[in-house]
């Protein structure tokens, strides 16, 4: 079948991203998809897939996320931005409610946070915390800045669920060796934790974050907007950075402006970010096979792309 799609990112975290509204699949169908689509060595590539499906009586429009290995993520925080965009463009909006998979969050166009560069402010939530609400089999009661025994880390960590399933560990320095050597763990879906978890390792740098993230059904990525919403609430639950606090959260692909409220007041975290479109593409895809043909590109974006380049090389 053939396709169109846009090549987007939020923060670095790239996906093709398909306004599904008008087209029916089952899910194993758009699984193929992801796999043919978001796989790195394929014509396209990406962290993702991210389709833009049709609202209801609550939601201007929905939003569905697809990891790379073609399983079904709670949501996708980087894909959000992305989505509401062209949820706001096609419909004429500048504002929404979004229904995820389990959830909803709101979205709404927001102040550039560099030249050129469109920019979305979402808020998700309320965070949940603890070991029940990622699926983490433990005896702890509380997994809150813990060392966890069924864990192979001797590091202290925070369950966060954005509701998708959140490790966070504060480090002094992030070890992607080790990272990924955990995430790899998480990935095998172990006694202790079947559902998989994303692991994020994160350094305090003064008032704000930077975060590397091994994504669940992906690997190690540049950004993960859900993490970076986990690790600005757990900062919050750890005492690090208060609750209502304004910080910026920095990764491999750039950076996010996020506030984490705190459980008793709402526990929900808003993002500040990018939603930058790279082109705009037809592809002949395969679900059945998850192979794709090389696309065929329609438009570039190259001034957008160029913008958030120009972003990012600021700040680095
Ligand atoms: N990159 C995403 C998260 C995507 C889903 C995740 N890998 C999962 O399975 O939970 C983000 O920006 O939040």
């Amino acid at each position: 079948m053939r396709i169109a799609f846009i090549k987007c990112h939020g923060s670095g975290n790239d996906f093709p991203l398909i306004d599904a509204r008008a087209i029916t699949l089952a899910d194993a169908e758009w699984a193929g998809i992801a796999r043919a689509l978001a796989d790195r060595a394929g014509p396209v590539g990406g962290d993702g897939l991210l389709l833009l499906t049709a609202g209801d009586a609550e939601h201007g429009f929905g939003m569905r996320m697809f990891n790379s290995d073609g399983s079904e993520a709670e949501t996708c925080l980087n894909g959000l931005r992305c989505v509401a965009r062209l949820g706001f463009e096609v419909l004429g909006i500048d504002r929404a409610r979004v229904r995820l998979k389990t959830s909803s969050a709101d979205a709404a166009r927001a102040d550039s946070v560099a030249p050129g560069v469109v920019t979305i402010e979402t808020r998700a939530g309320p965070a949940g915390v603890g070991a029940f609400a990622i699926g983490l089999r433990t005896g702890l009661d509380a997994v809150v800045e813990a060392a966890v025994p069924e864990l192979p880390s001797a590091r202290r960590f925070t369950a966060v669920a954005m509701p998708n399933p959140h490790l966070v560990a504060f480090v002094e320095q992030v070890d992607e060796d080790e990272l990924v050597a955990l995430g790899d763990w998480c990935e095998a879906r172990p006694e202790a934790l079947p559902e998989r978890a994303n692991v994020s390792f994160v350094e305090l740098r003064g008032a704000d974050l930077f975060v590397r993230t091994y994504e669940r059904g992906v690997g190690l990525t540049d950004s993960c907007g859900s993490a970076m919403a986990a690790s600005a609430f757990a900062a919050g639950l750890t005492g690090r950075i208060g609750f209502g606090t304004a910080m910026t959260v920095f990764n491999r692909g750039g950076l996010v402006h996020a506030v984490a409220v705190a459980p008793g007041d709402g526990g929900c975290v808003t993002i500040r970010g990018n939603a930058t479109f790279l082109y705009d593409a037809m592809v002949e895809v395969d679900p059945a096979a998850g192979a794709a043909q090389v696309p065929v590109i329609l438009a570039r974006r190259d001034n957008e792309a160029a913008a958030w380049e120009a972003a990012v090389a600021a700040i680095r």
